[in-house]
């Protein structure tokens, strides 16, 4: 299977246009909808430089793909036969969302979340039609990170997981199928990583750029190489009982939002939207960092695209 002919992206924010572009590359007519004009006026701009990216990145192109935006929803999901929701994270406005969907599109069209980690099952009761509903988890950006999680809930029909897996491999992505589980695995592991990590900054024990060359370097130099299973292999399981006999159980274990973190979010330090978060950016020095990132996506994809598979 292809991806489908006609393709909805809802909700246009840091996500959707990434998702759009990788679509569209794929050859899909994508409608691009959100309920706000300014966000999609931006979604546009970013859309086309996601675009300009998958060009300079080169993987396969099928033609025929286009996009447009509209803040019609109705417009958006006429004859759509693939939707993608990417609004906020919040439970009851995805139930919403969700809901709105379904009552426009046809009873055998696939409705998809990229929800970061609410379980799939949570939502569906919502549906009336949860059989083809199911999670479809792509990571930040969309359009260079080629692997997305794929979540059926407790209702999801077979069939649905089976072309959502087509559609996946279809443009090119790995498709890692999950049982459902809260956080899903990508964001189980980022977020225990995540956890250690503002620990060690709170504490003092490590200066923010010292942390970042330490785990860029030590740990997603080799991780992007050999992946955590064969790690284990690579340094022996006898090592990684050794060493987590005494460290596990020294580990940040807290269950709550650090307070550190909760300050920022207070102060209004959200990162490169609001120019200061964990780092300061002066003047051009986000769109620079965002430059800088893209080049160095691109030229790794690249090269791990080349080498062999361990
Ligand atoms: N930002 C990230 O790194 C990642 C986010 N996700 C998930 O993807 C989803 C979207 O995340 P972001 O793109 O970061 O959010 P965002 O806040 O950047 O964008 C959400 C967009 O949805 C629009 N929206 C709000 N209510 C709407 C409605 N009723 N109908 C249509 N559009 C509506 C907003 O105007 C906004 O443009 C969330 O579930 C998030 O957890 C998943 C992977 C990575
Ligand atoms: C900090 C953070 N949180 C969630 C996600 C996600 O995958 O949902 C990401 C990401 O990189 O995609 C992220 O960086």
């Amino acid at each position: 299977m292809s991806v489908p002919e006609i393709a909805t992206v809802v909700g246009s924010g840091t996500m959707g246009p990434g998702i759009a572009a990788t679509l569209v590359r794929a050859g899909a007519e994508v409608r691009v909808y959100d309920i706000s004009a300014e966000a999609l006026a931006r979604a546009e701009q970013t859309f086309a430089f996601a675009s300009g990216v998958l060009d300079q990145v080169g993987g396969p192109k099928v033609d025929g793909g286009s996009a447009t935006f509209t803040t019609d929803i109705g417009e958006a999901l006429a004859g759509s036969r693939f939707v993608i929701e990417a609004v906020p994270e919040k439970i009851e406005l995805k139930e919403s969302v969700l809901k709105q969907i379904e009552r426009l599109v046809g009873d055998d069209v696939i409705i998809a979340t990229n929800t970061s980690g609410i379980p799939i099952s949570d939502m569906a009761p919502s549906l009336e039609r949860p059989g083809r509903f199911i999670g479809m988890h792509w990571s930040n950006p969309p359009h260079l990170i080629p692997m997305i999680e794929v979540i059926p809930g407790d209702a999801t029909e077979q069939s649905t997981v089976d072309e959502l897996v087509d559609i996946v491999n279809s443009f090119g992505y790995h498709p890692v199928l999950e049982k459902e589980i809260a956080g899903f695995v990508e964001n189980r592991v980022l977020y225990a990583i995540l956890r250690e990590c503002v620990a060690l900054l709170d504490e003092g024990i490590v200066t923010p750029e010292a942390l970042d060359t330490c785990v860029k370097w030590g740990i997603g130099y080799k991780l992007s190489v050999i992946g955590p299973t064969r790690l284990l292999d690579m340094a022996g399981v006898d090592i990684y009982a050794a060493v987590s006999g005494y460290l596990n159980k020294q580990l940040d274990a807290s269950t709550d939002t650090p307070q550190v973190i909760k300050d920022k979010i207070a102060a209004g330090e959200l990162g490169f939207k609001s120019s200061k978060g964990m780092y300061e950016y002066g003047p051009g020095e986000v769109d620079a960092k965002r430059k800088d990132i893209t080049a160095g996506l691109v030229a790794a994809l690249k090269t791990l695209s080349s080498i062999t598979p361990v």
